[in-house]
């Protein structure tokens, strides 16, 4: 084929009677979410606009039919995109996070909940939870584990003292970046700001390319990139939207020290989440200080073939509570074998608190 502006004109005349296709498409879907709405308004038990299990089922259909050439992750973005205006048309969805603006928790709560959303910065995990908890909010976003430093200790410790529960969780690469402001000497960096954990997940590089460097640790990444700002010898690591937010310059691209550094976050709200056909479930449990309790809470996992994601120890803050674990297992507490399990440890544990099952995450 050449490139004839004949064969150009051809193919945009095509691609314009396409977008009328989606176009028409787009809004008898939009049409048919404004009908769930009602439909859901005048449910006897409240109305619940935003369904995860229901969000999660539409994205993995849609991977699952896609036959390129866009690859599954594109499209599903796309659709993303869709259903989070479907669900504004709804109800208007707001959405706390981890803040200040620019952080990978915003870009988390941006990745599952889509454009349509409303988000609100917070200044602490806490904060999230209890805006969540008042209402002030539908949702919150907070991060959870990492997959080079390991746990989030004050996120876990919120669940402790709150009624939150889990509705979903989304998982994002992480890629941090050397970043520096249109004033920073470039050969004099003297100083490095970042949340301790970037620092961590970046101390080879660092240790390669600022030995000397004083790496301060601050509250958040996007915290980092704002400091930067009239400080000549400072730079900043932090990731994308930070520096795109704060105007600022890449050094270096993607300096984590594992090319696989990825972080785990979880939406927190306040309803049940049915099954959506592949969920995760996650649980605290109090274990009384005394040989074999960890043999004895895991036991019934291992025997009902149930398989554990993860397991956290954590200290407990209260007389009763000696020994805090939180586990996460593939599966859904409307599952008969999970219910069985959770019986189970019921009976051997000094408390046991269900924080939710929820879509594992799609995108
Ligand atoms: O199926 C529903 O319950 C809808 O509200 C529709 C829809 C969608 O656009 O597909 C929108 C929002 C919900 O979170 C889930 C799905």
């Amino acid at each position: 084929m050449t490139d004839s502006p004949n064969n150009l004109d051809t193919l945009r005349q095509r691609i314009d009677e396409i977008d009328n296709d989606i176009l028409r498409l787009i809004s008898a879907r939009a049409e048919c979410a404004k009908q769930v709405a009602e439909v859901k308004t005048k449910s006897d038990k409240g109305a619940v606009f935003y369904r995860p299990e229901r969000e999660a089922q539409v994205l993995r259909r849609i991977m699952e039919l896609n036959q390129g050439p866009l690859n599954s992750e594109e499209m599903a973005r796309l659709f993303r995109e869709i259903m989070s205006a479907c669900l504004a048309l709804e109800q208007p969805t707001k959405v706390a996070y981890l803040g200040p603006e620019g952080t990978f928790t915003q870009q988390a709560a941006l990745k599952h909940f889509g454009a349509s959303a409303v988000s609100m910065p917070m200044a602490a995990i806490d904060e999230v939870f209890r805006e969540v908890e008042a209402g002030a909010v539908n949702y919150g976003v907070v991060p959870v584990e990492n997959s080079t430093e390991g746990v989030v200790s004050h996120t876990l410790d919120s669940f402790m003292d709150s009624s939150i529960h889990i509705c979903g969780e989304v998982v994002l690469r992480i890629h941090h970046h050397l970043l520096v402001a249109d004033t920073t000497l470039r050969d004099k960096v003297s100083r490095v700001y970042s949340h301790p954990q970037s620092l961590a997940q970046c101390r080879k590089w660092l240790d390669a390319h600022y030995p000397r460097a004083e790496r301060v640790p601050v509250s958040s990444n996007a915290e980092a990139a704002k400091m930067i700002k009239g400080e000549w010898h400072s730079a900043a690591i932090a990731g994308d939207m930070a520096a795109k937010l704060y105007g600022l310059e890449k050094v270096a691209e993607k300096i984590e020290d594992r090319p696989d550094n990825s972080t785990r976050f979880l939406i927190i709200g306040s309803q049940h989440v049915p099954m959506s056909g592949e969920d995760k479930t996650s649980i605290v449990v109090a274990m009384r200080n005394q040989p074999g309790a960890l043999h004895d809470l895991l036991e019934p996992f291992h025997r009902h073939s149930i398989d554990l994601t993860r397991l956290e120890t954590r200290p407990s803050r209260t007389g009763v509570w000696n020994y805090v674990f939180f586990i996460d297992f593939k599966g859904h507490v409307d599952e008969p074998r999970v219910a069985a399990v959770l019986e189970e440890v019921r009976l051997r544990a000094s408390e046991l608190k269900v924080l939710g099952s929820y879509p594992v995450g799609v995108l």
